[in-house]
C-alpha cells in the first residue's frame, strides 16, 4: 500500500492533544482485537510520549481493550542500565504498562547495557526478537520529534540514516544524551499501517513545520524520512505554529 499525504490534527493545548490521541489509540486497539488481530504498538520516548502513556492508564478502565493482546515495541531505547531513569521502558511501565493487564511475554524491551555487552549486541537481540514475534508491521508506530528533527534516535547527519536491511542498530556520540542507543532503522519504522508523530511546544514547531514542508532534506530533518500506510501529525497549537 503506498503511503498516503500526512494529515495534521490540532489541539488547543497539550491536554487536549493527549486525550485525542488516547481515545484515538484506545478505539484503533479495540479496532483491530474485534477483528480478531493481536495489535503490535510502537510506542517513543520523550516528555509528551509520557503525558500520553499516564492518560492511557487513566483511560485504561474505561476501554474494552484486552492488553493481555497488545504487543509493545519501542522505536528505540538508550543503551543504559535496566533500572536508569533514562530508559524509555522503565518511564513506559511506570507511567502505563505497570497499571494494564499486560502479557509479560508481549512486552519487548530493547536489551540495557547491564544485560549484553555493546549497543550493537542489543540491535542484534531486538532485531532477532522482532524478526521472530513481530507481525511484520504495527498497528500504530509512536514517534516523537526533536527540535533538531530527529525521530526515534534517527538524528540529522547521522550515518545510522543509510542503514539498510537491518531492523534495530547501534547509535552512537547521540546528540540528545545519552550518548549510547539502539534504533529501529527507517525501514523498519515505516512497516507500520499508521505512524503518529506526536509533538507539543513552541520548540518543536520549526522543526514539525520542516517534517511536513513540499520540499526537504530527510538527512537533514528524518522525520521526513518516515511515512507510515496513513501518517498522521499530532500536534497542539504551538507546535504546530510555523505551519
Ligand atoms: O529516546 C528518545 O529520546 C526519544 O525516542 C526521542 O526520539 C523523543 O521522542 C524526542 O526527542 C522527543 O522528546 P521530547 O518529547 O522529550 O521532546
Amino acid at each position: 500500500m503506498s503511503a498516503a499525504a500526512p494529515v495534521v490534527r490540532r489541539h488547543d493545548d497539550a491536554d487536549s492533544l493527549v486525550g485525542d490521541v488516547a481515545s484515538a489509540l484506545l478505539d484503533r486497539l479495540e479496532a483491530a482485537q474485534s477483528r480478531g488481530e493481536v495489535p503490535q504498538v510502537g510506542l517513543t520516548g520523550g516528555t509528551i510520549a509520557e503525558s500520553l502513556h499516564r492518560e492511557l492508564a487513566r483511560r485504561a478502565s474505561d476501554s474494552s481493550v484486552d492488553w493481555s493482546r497488545v504487543v509493545f515495541w519501542w522505536g528505540d531505547e538508550r543503551f543504559v542500565p535496566a533500572d536508569s531513569p533514562d530508559r524509555n521502558a522503565r518511564q513506559a511501565r511506570e507511567a502505563l504498562l505497570d497499571h494494564v493487564p499486560v502479557d509479560p511475554a508481549h512486552v519487548h524491551e530493547v536489551p540495557a547495557s547491564d544485560e549484553v555487552a555493546t549497543a550493537e549486541d542489543a540491535a542484534e537481540a531486538y532485531s532477532a526478537a522482532m524478526r521472530e514475534h513481530g507481525a511484520g508491521f504495527f498497528e500504530v508506530l509512536m514517534l516523537g520529534i526533536g527540535p533538531d528533527g530527529h525521530c526515534a534516535s534517527l538524528f540529522p547527519g547521522h550515518p545510522v540514516l543509510e542503514a539498510r536491511d537491518a531492523i534495530a542498530v547501534a547509535v552512537h556520540d547521540s546528540p540528545k544524551p545519552p550518548p549510547d542507543r539502539v534504533t529501529l532503522t527507517f525501514e523498519a519504522l515505516q512497516h507500520a499501517r499508521s505512524v503518529w508523530f506526536i509533538a507539543s511546544g513552541e520548540g518543536k514547531a520549526e522543526a514539525v513545520a520542516r517534517a511536513l514542508a513540499d520540499e526537504g532534506s530527510v538527512t537533514e530533518t528524518p522525520a521526513r524520512g518516515v511515512r507510515g500506510d496513513e501518517t498522521v501529525w499530532w500536534l497542539d497549537e504551538d507546535a504546530a505554529s510555523a505551519l
